[in-house]
């Protein structure tokens, strides 16, 4: 099945099935039931069988999935079999934080280039990385095969920085900024506002209660 056939719903859950598949390898666990990963994952088996029938009949039955053949195929399908670069442009507290973050690197993302506009940041060591002013950014992106862009500065920036890291080739982005990028279709943006989450679980926690009381009404 095409890449792009697949709804974005499942596209979003296959990272999650992913992370547990590598914590049992590594535990040595060889195959995995749709039951116990619906359990494992809070989801409905059935929904894991339909998701996981996407790729191809892995399932067999009585014994349940291969862990590594499923890794193998999220791991291709994801198109995390092969290092995807990626570039983070504000090396401020957040972009620090994320840069010092390498736990998905053994996913094959890694952050390999940092850039930020302020010549107090540029120059910084993060890790291995060097701080690089943004007027290196597009020959970079390009000597790396940078394919994701991570923004992490300021609001009022960061739609300059999207436009600068489409200009340079990046064809997704993960934006930390609380502010909607605009973006050409072909360009992939993913957006993650800590802020609103937290003020939404502020309303579910007040309210929580007395919305599952309506619900029954
Ligand atoms: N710090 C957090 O916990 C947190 C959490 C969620 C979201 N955010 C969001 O992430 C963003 C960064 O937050 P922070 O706390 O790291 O801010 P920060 O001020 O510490 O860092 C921002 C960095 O971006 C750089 N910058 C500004 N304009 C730039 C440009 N045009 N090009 C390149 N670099 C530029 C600055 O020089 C600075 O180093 C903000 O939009 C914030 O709302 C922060």
């Amino acid at each position: 099945m095409k890449a792009d056939k697949i709804s974005e719903a499942v596209v979003r859950r296959l990272p999650v099935y992913l992370r547990y598949l590598n914590e049992l390898h590594k535990r040595e666990v060889t195959t995995v039931s749709s039951q116990e990963l619906g359990q494992k994952l809070d989801l409905n088996p059935a929904q894991i069988r339909k998701d996981l029938a996407y790729f191809g009949d892995f399932g067999r039955k009585g014994i349940g999935y291969d862990v590594v053949y499923l890794i193998d195929k999220i791991r291709h399908i994801l198109k995390i079999d092969q290092q995807i670069n990626v570039a983070l442009v504000g090396a401020g507290n957040l972009g620090q934080a994320l840069s010092n973050y390498n736990a998905y690197l053994k996913d094959n993302m890694k952050i390999v280039a940092v850039f930020d506009s302020s010549p107090a940041k540029i120059g910084h060591q993060i890790n291995t990385l060097t701080v690089q002013p943004m007027d290196e950014l597009r020959e970079t992106v390009r000597q790396l095969h940078i394919r994701i862009g991570i923004i992490t500065v300021p609001d009022f920036e960061a739609q300059r920085v999207a436009d600068e890291m489409i200009e340079s080739g990046i064809g997704a982005i993960l934006n930390f900024a609380p502010t909607i990028i605009k973006a050409p279709p072909h360009i992939r943006i993913h957006a993650t506002d800590f802020t609103t989450d937290l003020l939404s679980l502020a309303y579910y926690l007040e309210n929580g209660k007395d919305d599952n009381e309506n619900d029954d009404q």
